[in-house]
């Protein structure tokens, strides 16, 4: 597979996603939204489980990033952490698998080298996106060949919690941008256009874009919060 020949290249790439204890938990209802993203301009979509993806790829014809959420015991990694995962998204057809790239130690005790020699041998025709929380993750992710860099994890591991991926001026995705020379991709926290547009213009291939367009509990939350904080600073109110 070529990355280049997916078109995902100066894109939006939405992400949809319901886990079983959300309102939207469903791969019909996944299957709409990821129809919806592309009538509305989307070049690729990111979806959880192989169950979604199928059906994704019932609906849309765009290239789909597959992951498998997963927990093992209390091991921290949780996307797609092991070769189980890839095979169930392999036998969908997902053109770009994304994993935990960190340095974590992973459920199957496997490290991250053995892991992508372990896809690259069983599925060599696809490509895989590393999903990193730090600059020195990303490097390691260009070292191992790593098709794409994701910055899905910044704020989401030990070492980065209470990050966003736009503090600072997205001050970290700048930092990653400029010690790889592969394809970056902005992941995590994008609320709005402008913050993508920022993305694009620090230089990442593609963004992806999930909550602040595909989960509605989540937009609703901002919105409650937002008008309350705006109406207690209300003049009328002082
Ligand atoms: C950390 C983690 O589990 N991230 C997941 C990875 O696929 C998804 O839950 C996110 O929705 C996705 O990365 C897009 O990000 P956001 O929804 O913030 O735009």
């Amino acid at each position: 597979m070529n990355l280049d020949k997916l078109g995902l290249k100066d894109g939006l790439v939405v992400s949809c996603q319901a886990l079983e204890h959300e309102p939207l938990h469903s791969s019909f209802i996944m299957g709409r939204m990821a129809l919806a993203a592309r009538e509305g301009g989307a070049i690729g979509i990111r979806a959880n489980t192989a169950v979604d993806v199928k059906e994704i790829k019932e609906q849309v014809d765009l290239p789909v990033i597959g992951i498998v959420k997963r927990n093992y015991g209390t091991n921290p990694v949780f996307i797609t952490p092991t070769i189980r995962e890839v095979d169930e998204l392999a036998e969908v057809n997902a053109e770009i698998i994304a994993v935990d790239a960190t340095l974590r130690a992973r459920p199957d005790g496997k490290t991250l080298d053995e892991f992508v020699n372990e896809i690259r041998t069983k599925h060599p025709q696809i490509l895989i996106m590393a999903d990193i929380s730090t600059k020195q993750e990303a490097i390691n992710a260009e070292r191992l060949g790593f098709d794409l860099i994701s910055t899905t994890l910044v704020g989401y591991t030990e070492e980065t919690a209470g990050l966003k991926l736009y503090d600072d001026q997205f001050a970290a995705l700048k930092e990653i941008i400029s010690n790889v020379n592969t394809p970056v991709v902005a992941e995590g926290n994008i609320m709005t256009p402008e913050m993508a547009a920022t993305c694009f213009e620090a230089g990442v291939y593609c963004v992806v874009v999930g909550g602040a367009i595909t989960r509605p509990m989540q937009i609703t939350e901002r919105f409650v919060s937002e008008i309350s904080k705006l109406r207690q600073l209300a003049p009328s109110n002082k």
